[in-house]
């Protein structure tokens, strides 16, 4: 956590977005008869996988186990998460009327995530549990879609033809989200990430009108949480300077962005995360390598860096790989 803060320390931490999960056959194995949603809401399956990178990888970090669509199932909407294909909205958000199907959500319709972070961080002692969720935009986009999509078309008609609806969508995500957030740091994360994995479909114009003000209300009134809050999207380049005025301690890069690059547009008051290709894991170890170093380099330039991949593990990822980038990592960057 000193990192997310910009101050000294004895290596650069490593942890990877989706370390728990397809990549490892104990995951696979434990996986086998009960359904993703479920899984989520069992405290003692969520404190099983997500120490199993743990203890595999001896990573400086554990993610909790969950999925940006469990505040949302938890707030009232009917979704599953189909293997293969991503979360389907049985009933997608088109109209006003279709907003009442979006409750607040308290505490207690997520108690099963505080009792999951509060299992894990009597087993996980010195390292550092980061909880997360998705922000208002990405959310939205399932919403809105009805499951993953490519062109957001029906997303971004909502979002040009009925503004005052738009930000009546996003203003109700922030609050769940933020509950959903505030409830995993009451249980004792040491950090938050909130995941805007699809804003890189925006302009810069239309990130700023649309979904700034919204991912920023999240980032803000958790300022007082006194947990670093990072923040990460996908295909951002032209948005990480924009994405830096949300108010988080760490912006997350994804790999098409050099982090010398990234922290110049992100301003010296926030650390970076990121930002190996998760393809490179597929390529030998000498490119690995190379790659590894070239990422610590450029996150030198930055106040802070978070060494992590440029989005999730890749289902197909051989972990071993993943363990020895760690050992890498770890030794490269000790001071
Ligand atoms: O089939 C399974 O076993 C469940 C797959 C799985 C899901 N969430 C999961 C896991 C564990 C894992 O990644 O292996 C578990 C999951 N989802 C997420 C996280 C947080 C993180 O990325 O570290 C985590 C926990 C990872 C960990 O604890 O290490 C967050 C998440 N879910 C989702 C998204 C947005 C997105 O990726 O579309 C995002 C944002 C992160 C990202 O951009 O990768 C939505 C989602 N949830 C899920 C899927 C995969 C559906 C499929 O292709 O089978 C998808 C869509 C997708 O990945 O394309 C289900």
């Amino acid at each position: 956590m000193r990192a997310c803060r910009g101050q000294s320390v004895p290596h650069t931490p490593v942890w990877f977005m989706r370390q728990a999960g397809r990549s490892l056959p104990e995951y696979r194995k434990i996986r086998e008869d009960v359904g993703m949603l479920e899984s989520c809401r069992r405290p003692e399956l969520v404190t099983e996988i997500t120490l199993q990178p743990v203890r595999r990888h001896n990573v400086d970090a554990a993610i909790l186990f969950s999925d940006i669509v469990v505040p949302l199932a938890a707030a009232g909407v009917d979704l599953d998460i189909v293997a293969g294909t991503g979360p389907v909205v049985a009933e997608p958000i088109r109209t006003a009327g279709d907003l009442d199907r979006l409750r607040p959500i308290t505490a207690d319709d997520v108690s099963f995530v505080g009792e999951s972070v509060r299992l894990l961080v009597g087993e996980l002692g010195a390292t550092p549990l980061i909880g997360f969720a998705g922000a208002p935009f990405t959310l939205a986009s399932y919403l809105i879609e009805g499951g993953p999509s490519r062109t957001y078309t029906r997303t971004k008609a909502m979002m040009y033809g009925d503004p005052q609806l738009w930000h009546a969508l996003l203003s109700r995500l922030a609050g769940i989200t933020a509950a959903f957030l505030r409830t995993q740091i009451d249980a004792g994360v040491s950090a938050v990430q909130l995941f805007d994995s699809w804003a890189g479909a925006l302009s810069e114009a239309d990130y700023r009108e649309f979904v700034l003000p919204h991912s920023a209300e999240v980032l803000g009134g958790l300022a007082d949480a006194g947990v670093p809050r990072i923040h990460f999207g996908v295909g951002t380049s032209i948005l990480l300077r924009a994405m830096g005025e949300a108010g988080a301690d760490v912006v997350g890069v994804d790999w098409r962005t050099p982090l010398d690059q990234a922290t110049a547009l992100i301003g010296p008051e926030r650390a970076v995360q990121g930002n190996l290709d998760p393809a490179v894991l597929f390529a030998t170890w000498d490119v690995v390598e190379r790659e590894a170093r070239r990422v610590l380099a450029q996150g030198r330039a930055a106040p802070g860096h978070v060494f992590n991949l440029g989005h999730g593990v890749l289902p197909e990822t051989n972990p071993d790989m993943l363990t020895r980038l760690v050992e890498l990592v770890h030794t490269v960057s000790a001071r």
